[in-house]
């Protein structure tokens, strides 16, 4: 058995990051979705591509390398230099043959470039987890390679808990808190509104189809309420 790799868990923003993905089946699409779900820009290598990555392909949504992966594309020195290329945010190395996924992990990691190793978790720098989404509500689940069957029954009791009210529930909460950072300059003060703007049953409110959105008047009403409270 190996160690439980201690993963730090982050949230990236891929927003026009170029991205290599070497490998053009299955686990590549997925992984394409994902990053193109970011916002980021993808190179693909790989002789042969799935129907749906053809299709991206041909709707210009990645960029195909059709050939078999060579040393130093992940460095963008060879043909992915020719898609303008200066250097790969991350990589993903999902081929069907191990010993090019291990290169491609050899290769990133020297230049310092995280990559995940579709077929070896402990060859990869970052691991993918399941993710359920409520608009700025990200909840995401790993099992640091226990597996995704597992990982996707978990997933599914978070998206039981975390039901749709909860989109509308934190939209209102990063509305509040904007509006709360533009005009309560004091540290102190500021943190006693959040807390009390986290008490706020606007959850519930939401669940009875009660919630009305809080227009202007009522929120500066309701910060000048709560600002000069002492606790
Ligand atoms: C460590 C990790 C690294 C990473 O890839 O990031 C990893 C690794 C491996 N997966 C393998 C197999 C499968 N993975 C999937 C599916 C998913 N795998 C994902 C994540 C991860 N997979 C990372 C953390 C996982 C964790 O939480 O523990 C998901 C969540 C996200 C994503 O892939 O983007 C996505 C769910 C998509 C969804 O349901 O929505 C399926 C099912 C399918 O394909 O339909 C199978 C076949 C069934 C099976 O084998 O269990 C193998 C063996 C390969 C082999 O033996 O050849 C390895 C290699 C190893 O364990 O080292
Ligand atoms: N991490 C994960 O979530 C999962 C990982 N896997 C593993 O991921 C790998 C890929 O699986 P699939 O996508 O299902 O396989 P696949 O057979 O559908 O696709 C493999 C792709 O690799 C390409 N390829 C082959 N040699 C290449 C080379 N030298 N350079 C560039 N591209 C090359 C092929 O053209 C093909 O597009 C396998 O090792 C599999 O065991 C499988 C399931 C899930």
């Amino acid at each position: 058995m190996s160690d439980i790799i201690p993963y730090v868990p982050v949230m990236l923003d891929c927003r026009n990051q170029h991205c290599l993905i070497v490998g053009g089946g299955k686990v590549a699409e997925r992984k394409a979705r994902n990053l193109l779900r970011g916002g980021a820009i993808i190179t693909v290598i790989s002789p042969k591509l799935s129907s749906e990555l053809q299709e991206l392909a041909r709707l210009d949504r990645i960029h195909w390398i059709a050939r078999h992966y060579e040393s130093g594309d992940v460095l963008g020195s060879t043909g992915a230099e020719r898609s303008g290329v200066k250097r790969y945010f991350l990589v993903h190395a999902a081929t069907i043959h191990a010993d090019v996924n291990r290169q491609v992990a050899d290769e990133a990691r020297c230049a310092g470039i995280p990559v995940n190793v579709a077929d070896h978790h402990e060859s990869s720098s970052f691991i993918n987890p399941m993710v359920i989404r409520r608009g700025r509500l990200i909840a995401s689940i790993t099992t640091s390679g226990a597996g995704p069957v597992v990982g996707r029954r978990l997933a599914g009791e978070l998206e039981q808990h975390f039901g749709q009210e909860y989109e509308t529930y934190i939209e209102f909460l990063y509305y509040l808190r904007h509006r709360i950072k533009q005009v309560v300059q004091d540290p102190a003060e500021r943190r006693r509104l959040l807390e009390r703007a986290s008490e706020l049953d606007i959850l519930e409110e939401i669940r009875q189809e009660r919630f009305c959105w809080w227009e202007e008047p009522r929120i500066e009403e309701w910060i000048a309420q709560h600002r000069g409270e002492i606790t």
